[in-house]
């Protein structure tokens, strides 16, 4: 448990008790711009057993995040699907675990923008195989199809094990199964790590009981022997002087690793790895296809700026390159104003401080939770102007190029632990959305509506999944 020192940042008094956050997790974002409005922009909030400190002004942001007295994630069993200390892979790492995993990670994911990419490949030839699925239900409103999610879990495997299934086969949505079942049970995790007392007062057994500790271990455990078979195919298969891909890559230099005692690698750290990447690339890349497509139906006016200049540049027919965005700056303007405007991950992804720190006058405390407004900022009309409209020009400047405001622009988290995934979710985001409009048309449903209102979920703003869409296809 964190003591309050004196000069702690000001917040309400007292406990946010179990009741409270239990039920209203997802209007966190609601009390929280009550509380900047009445406190300022450092705020404590203690919620359950745990301090929070969450952060408003985008130079301080920018200040702590980049720190790395701030680079540390909390200990909390949302982060990290395996038990066992320290933590591995990169997610919930710290220290020279982190480090290790993720400068191996970075090193694999670096020439994405390279004509040649295998992983660019992949992402074209999903794209392309995902139209033809889409192209079925023109004419009729209904969701967007099933395939999407397979076709973005297929560019993760492609790239982590050459893996590859047909879009309906079943076998290519277990990893996402597993995944879901675990956050379905978020808000029981979330017991676990913010009210943890009930375990000292409780037997043992009642207490799994109630934060249906089986369910966890089933998935969990299901997720790792999954993980673990694909890793022991691998070694069986691994040709050194011809790595396939990220775990052949990670074989081989664990190998070369093997007397420096810094090494941190080993087949766990692979396994946690992986699950990290599925985990943190998966849903969020998913969801913001979702939403651009939702915003293309709702802003009529603004999908037809995009067919003219995708037309112009690379009409229906040529494959779509990483390097195209260049010219397409319409079109990358609008992906930028998709992530701001659906501020996916409205309060960053907690980070924590290993020691007291001095910060903007306060003193923020050891193992305190750390967030950040980034949603705020990016509907703050000081930031944005009419912050409330769908506007990609706001991104664009008076030369007629892509300008991002990057310093205000929090998508994708900043400082030392930047989405590791970013460069690969903006070739996805980009390929994936020009070879869509390249051929076909989004729109509301005559007689329906499209609500662009998240669904509720506590520091998480998915789409309305299953919204009616009409698809046409382009002449
Ligand atoms: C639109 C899609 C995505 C969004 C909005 C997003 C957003 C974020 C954010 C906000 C963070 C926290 C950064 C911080 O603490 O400052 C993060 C971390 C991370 N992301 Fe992404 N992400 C996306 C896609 C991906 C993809 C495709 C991958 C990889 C396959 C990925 C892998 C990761 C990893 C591994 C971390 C943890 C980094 C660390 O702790 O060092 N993300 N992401």
């Amino acid at each position: 448990a964190v003591k309050k020192p004196s000069d702690y940042p000001p917040g309400p008094l007292g406990i946010t008790n179990f009741g409270h956050i239990f039920f209203r997790l997802s209007e966190i974002n609601l009390r929280l711009e009550e509380l900047k409005k009445k406190h300022g922009n450092i705020i404590s909030w203690k919620i359950g057993t745990r301090l929070f400190v969450f952060l408003c002004d985008p130079k301080q942001i920018k200040e702590a995040f980049q720190s790395q007295d701030f680079a540390d994630r909390p200990d909390l069993m949302m982060f990290s699907l395996f038990e066992g200390k320290p933590k591995l892979g990169i997610v919930a790492s710290n220290g020279i675990h982190w480090n290790n995993s993720r400068r191996f990670t970075l090193r694999h994911l670096k020439d994405l923008g390279m004509g040649k990419s295998k992983i660019v490949s992949a992402v074209q030839y999903e794209a392309s195989e995902l139209v033809k699925e889409i192209k079925k239900q023109a004419g009729t409103p209904a969701p967007l199809p099933q395939a999407l999610k397979p076709a973005i879990i297929n560019v993760l495997w492609q790239m982590v094990a050459s893996i590859r299934h047909d879009l309906d086969n079943e076998e290519v949505v277990l990893i996402d199964k597993l995944i879901q079942k675990v956050m379905e049970n978020a808000s029981l995790i979330m017991m676990q790590d913010f009210f943890p007392w009930p375990k000292n007062i409780l037997p043992e057994s009642i207490y799994n009981w109630l934060v249906k500790k089986h369910i966890l271990i089933e998935a969990v455990s299901a997720l790792e022997s999954s993980l673990r078979k694909v890793v022991n195919e691998h070694i069986k298969s691994l040709d050194e002087s011809n790595p396939r891909d990220y775990i052949d890559e990670y074989l081989i230099e664990m190998k070369k690793q093997i007397d420096n005692p810094e090494s941190t690698m080993s087949i766990r750290d692979l396994i946690t790895s992986i699950a990290d990447l599925f985990d943190a690339g998966l849903q969020t890349t998913t969801a913001t296809i979702y939403w651009a497509v939702f915003y293309l139906a709702s802003f009529p006016e603004v999908q037809k700026k995009l067919h003219a200049e995708i037309d112009k540049e690379i009409p229906k027919g040529n494959l779509v390159n990483a390097d195209d965005k260049k010219r397409l700056p319409y079109t990358e303007a609008f992906l930028n104003e998709v992530l701001r405007f659906s501020s996916l991950i409205p309060l960053g992804v907690f980070r924590s401080v290993s020691k007291d720190i001095k910060f903007g006058g306060y003193t923020i405390p050891k193992d305190a939770i750390v967030g950040m407004l980034a949603g705020s900022i990016h509907f703050d009309p000081k930031y944005f102007e009419f912050p409330n409209e769908f506007r990609p020009e706001r991104f664009i400047n008076a030369e007629g190029k892509f300008e991002s405001p990057k310093e205000f622009l929090m998508a994708f988290g900043l400082g030392k632990r930047q989405c590791l995934g970013e460069a690969l979710a903006r070739m996805e985001l980009f390929i994936f959305l020009t070879t869509m409009l390249q051929e076909l048309q989004f729109s509301v449903p005559p007689n329906q509506t499209i609500d662009l209102k998240p669904n509720p979920f506590p520091a998480f703003n998915p789409p309305k999944f299953d919204q009616n869409i009409l698809v046409t296809v382009r002449k």
